[in-house]
C-alpha cells in the first residue's frame, strides 16, 4: 500500500497526517509512506523528525482582498500543481489524503487529475478555504464536528474525529513531567497558544507569574518557538530560579505531557480540543480571533454547550480573567473531575480506525 498524505502551516492540519501514517505503519509494516508539505510550514520540522518521507512543494495563501500578490499566488497554484503532479506520478500511491492547509490543496487536486483516489480530512466546525474548495473534486471527506456536514456535498461526508485523539487516547501515564524539571506528584496546568504560540496569551501569562507562583499546583508553559527569547528574557526576572512555572518554546513530546497534566489552558484548535477530549481534559480556552470565520469560538463553544471547557474571550484575557479560571479548576477537584467526565464523552477514540476504513473503501 503506498499512502501520500499532505497538509500543513500549522501543527493542527500535521499532527492529524502523522497519526494517520504511524497508524497504517503499524497495521502494514510493509506501506510506503510520503508527505507532501512547504519548507516554510511547521511540517518540514515535524515530519522529517517522525522518519516519514518528506518532499515540498512551493506555494502560498490567497489574500482576501485584491492584491497584486494574489497573481503571484495563483502563479505559484499552477506550478505547484504541475510540481504535484510530479511527485505524485513518481511515487504512485494508492490514495492521496489531505488535512488542511493550503498545501494540499495542489496535491489533493492534482491526484483527482491523475485520477487516484482522495480524501479530505476536516478537524474544525467551520470549513477551511482549501477543503471547500477540494470538496468538489475529491472522493471522500471525513469530518469530527457535525455541524460541519453542510459546508460539504453531504454524499461524501463521513464522521471520523480526529486521528490524534485516537493516538493520545492510548497513551499511559509516565514521569514525562520530570523531564520538564517539575514534580509528578501535584496537580499540573499546561498551557500553550496553539502550534505556534500567542501574543495575547504569552502577554497574559507574564502578568499572571506572581500570582501563578504562589499556588499550590504547577505550571508548564510553551510560548511558541518565534516568541520565545522574548518570554524567557522577561520570565527568569519574575520566577527566579527554583519555580513551580516552567517555560518551553515548543512540547515535541505533547501526547504524553497531555497524558500526565490535570488542565489545559490554550487557543481552541481543532486538534488540540480533540486531544483534550480523547483523553478526558478539562479546559480553559481562549479562541483566537484571527481565524476563518471566527471558526475556534465554534469549536469551543461546542464543548462549552456540554460543560466540557470553560472559555475566556480574547478580548477579555488579563491576569485577573486568567488567574481565576486556572484557580476555579485547579484549586476544586470535584469541579475538575465533572468537567473531565464531560470532556470525555466528547472524545472520540476511534478516529483513526474509522478513518482508516473509509480510506479500504477506496482502495480495496
Ligand atoms: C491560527 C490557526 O490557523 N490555527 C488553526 C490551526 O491551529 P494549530 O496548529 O494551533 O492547531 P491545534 O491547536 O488544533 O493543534 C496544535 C497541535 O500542535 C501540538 N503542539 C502544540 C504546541 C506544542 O508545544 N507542541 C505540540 O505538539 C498540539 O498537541 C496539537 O496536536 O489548525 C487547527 C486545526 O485545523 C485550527 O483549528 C486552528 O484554528
Amino acid at each position: 500500500m503506498k499512502v501520500l498524505v499532505s497538509g500543513g502551516g500549522t501543527g493542527g492540519h500535521i499532527y492529524p497526517a502523522v497519526s494517520l501514517v504511524k497508524y497504517i505503519k503499524a497495521k502494514h509494516p510493509d506501506a510506503e509512506f510520503l508527505f507532501v508539505g512547504t519548507k516554510k510550514g511547521l511540517e518540514s520540522k515535524i515530519v522529517p523528525d517522525q522518519g516519514i518521507p518528506f518532499e515540498t512543494i512551493e506555494i502560498q495563501g490567497f489574500k482576501r482582498s485584491l492584491s497584486l500578490s494574489n497573481f503571484k499566488t495563483i502563479q505559484l497554484f499552477l506550478s505547484s500543481i504541475k510540481k504535484a503532479k510530479q511527485i505524485i506520478r513518481k511515487f504512485e500511491p494508492d490514495i492521496v489524503i489531505g488535512t488542511g492547509g493550503y498545501v494540499c490543496g495542489s496535491v489533493v487536486y492534482a491526484a483527482h487529475k491523475l485520477n487516484i483516489p482522495t480524501i479530505i480530512h476536516e478537524q474544525n466546525s467551520v470549513a477551511g478555504m482549501t477543503n471547500k474548495f477540494l470538496s468538489r473534486y475529491v472522493n471522500k471527506i471525513g469530518i469530527c464536528f457535525s455541524d460541519v456536514a453542510k459546508d460539504f456535498p453531504s454524499e461524501k461526508v463521513v464522521m471520523v474525529g480526529n486521528p490524534r485523539a485516537q493516538e493520545v487516547a492510548n497513551i499511559k501515564k509516565s514521569e514525562v513531567l520530570s523531564q520538564y524539571d517539575l514534580k509528578t506528584d501535584i496537580p499540573t496546568v499546561l498551557i500553550f497558544g496553539g502550534s505556534r504560540g500567542a501574543l495575547a496569551i504569552n502577554e497574559a501569562v507574564l502578568d499572571s507569574l506572581e500570582m501563578l507562583k504562589t499556588k499550590p499546583y504547577q505550571v508548564l508553559y510553551a510560548s511558541g518557538e518565534i516568541y520565545f527569547s522574548d518570554v524567557e528574557e522577561k520570565w527568569a526576572t519574575i520566577t527566579g530560579e527554583k519555580s513551580n512555572i516552567k517555560l518551553v518554546p515548543y512540547i515535541k513530546n505533547m501526547e504524553n505531557v497531555l497524558a500526565n497534566v490535570d488542565v489545559v489552558v490554550g487557543r481552541a484548535g481543532a486538534t488540540s480540543l480533540a486531544e483534550i477530549t480523547s483523553l478526558g481534559l478539562p479546559s480553559i480556552l481562549i479562541p483566537s480571533p484571527n481565524v476563518t470565520n471566527d471558526h475556534q469560538t465554534k469549536n469551543a463553544q461546542s464543548l462549552v454547550d456540554k460543560q466540557a471547557a470553560v472559555m475566556i474571550p480574547n478580548a477579555e484575557l488579563n491576569q485577573e480573567t486568567l488567574v481565576a479560571k486556572i484557580d476555579e479548576l485547579m484549586l476544586d477537584s470535584d469541579k475538575r473531575l465533572a468537567m473531565a467526565a464531560s470532556s470525555k464523552k466528547e472524545g472520540i477514540q476511534d478516529a483513526t480506525d474509522r478513518l482508516y476504513r473509509l480510506i479500504t473503501t477506496l482502495t480495496s
